[in-house]
């Protein structure tokens, strides 16, 4: 019998996340024997967050040389476009999507005063941050969930935003102040799910990872990263994107291009199938290209990477 390695990060979301992935495999598959193999990857080792694939890479070639399996990633660290060998199995179902708001007086975004000090390291939440509230101080916030948690405890920033779902994975629900609305704050695209990447043809272990598959949540996920996609932005770039569905079925895709000061922003909406959800992803992009998106992408420093 083929024993499974999924492959992790080292960090405590991730490992926290993957332990709930092997816990759902071994119900789902009581004969299969599952080991988790940690990978050291550039991100855990402090490389800045600009840097595209950097949470990601280690793990893919961990699967490309058979150390591992299955790879189990946070679907908004993954880029795009899969390398070759390689194939997205699965999306289990999605958690919480949204931006988390943490004060450390001010218990809501509206309640900063003006000139609060503000961490994230995302350009896509500085972005928002500053179209919604042009008087705030944004300032660079690094690290993994417990760096960034004890950095306002320090006093350093008035506030700090996260997202919701990897507090809410390390059963940290409680410090969220304020779950932010996405009229104010799209999420990243992917943000709150999570993906298992498995090598091309190796049709256990895709048939092991589809078992997790949740297809709604996988419509929303693809319908967001076409949007990204679509773009030709990566998602370095200050690109928000929220797949949802109506009561209806329909599949409603919001998603925003900002520039990195937050003064201009294209945001727009699109509604279809789900089963369409990669063409409305790819129609919505056009459509914020053609309203101006090509002149805010042109005048940015080139967001050719990938992250939040
Ligand atoms: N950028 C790192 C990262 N990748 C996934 C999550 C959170 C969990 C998720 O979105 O699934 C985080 C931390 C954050 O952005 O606050």
């Amino acid at each position: 019998m083929r024993v499974i390695v999924v492959g992790t990060r080292g960090s405590t979301l991730a490992l926290t996340q993957t332990r709930f992935v092997v816990e759902r495999l071994k119900e789902n598959w009581p004969e299969t024997e599952f080991k988790v193999k940690t990978i050291k990857t550039r991100g855990d080792e402090g490389a800045s967050p600009k840097e595209q694939n950097i949470f990601v890479k280690e793990l893919e070639e961990a699967l490309l040389r058979k150390e591992i399996d299955i790879a189990v990633h946070s679907l908004k660290d993954l880029p795009t476009e899969l390398p070759k060998g390689l194939k997205l199995a699965s999306v289990p179902k999605r958690v919480d999507p949204r931006d988390a708001f943490l004060g450390r007086t001010a218990k809501r975004l509206e309640d900063l005063p003006p000139k609060a000090v503000v961490g994230t390291s995302s350009v896509r939440r500085k972005a928002q941050l500053l179209a919604y509230r042009p008087d705030l101080l944004v300032k660079e916030l690094r690290g993994n969930v417990d760096t960034r948690l004890s950095a306002l405890g320090n006093g350093e920033f008035d506030a700090i935003i996260l997202a919701a779902a990897g507090l809410i994975r390390l059963e940290l629900r409680n410090r969220i102040d304020q779950f932010l609305d996405p009229e104010v704050m799209l999420p990243a695209p992917g943000q709150g799910a999570l993906a298992l990447e498995v090598r091309l043809g190796d049709d256990l272990a895709e048939e092991l990872a589809y078992s997790l598959h949740d297809p709604l949540s996988f419509a929303r996920v693809q319908a967001e990263r076409a949007f990204l996609r679509g773009l030709g932005a990566g998602c370095l770039a200050p690109v928000g994107a929220l797949a949802q569905v109506l009561e209806d079925g329909t599949l409603r895709l919001e998603g925003v291009l900002l520039s990195e000061d937050g003064k201009s922003y294209i945001r727009a909406e699109i509604e279809g199938e789900p089963g369409e959800a990669e063409e409305l992803g790819l129609e919505l992009a056009q459509d914020v290209l053609a309203q101006g998106g090509r002149e805010l992408l042109g005048a940015g420093p080139g967001w050719g990477g990938v992250k939040t």
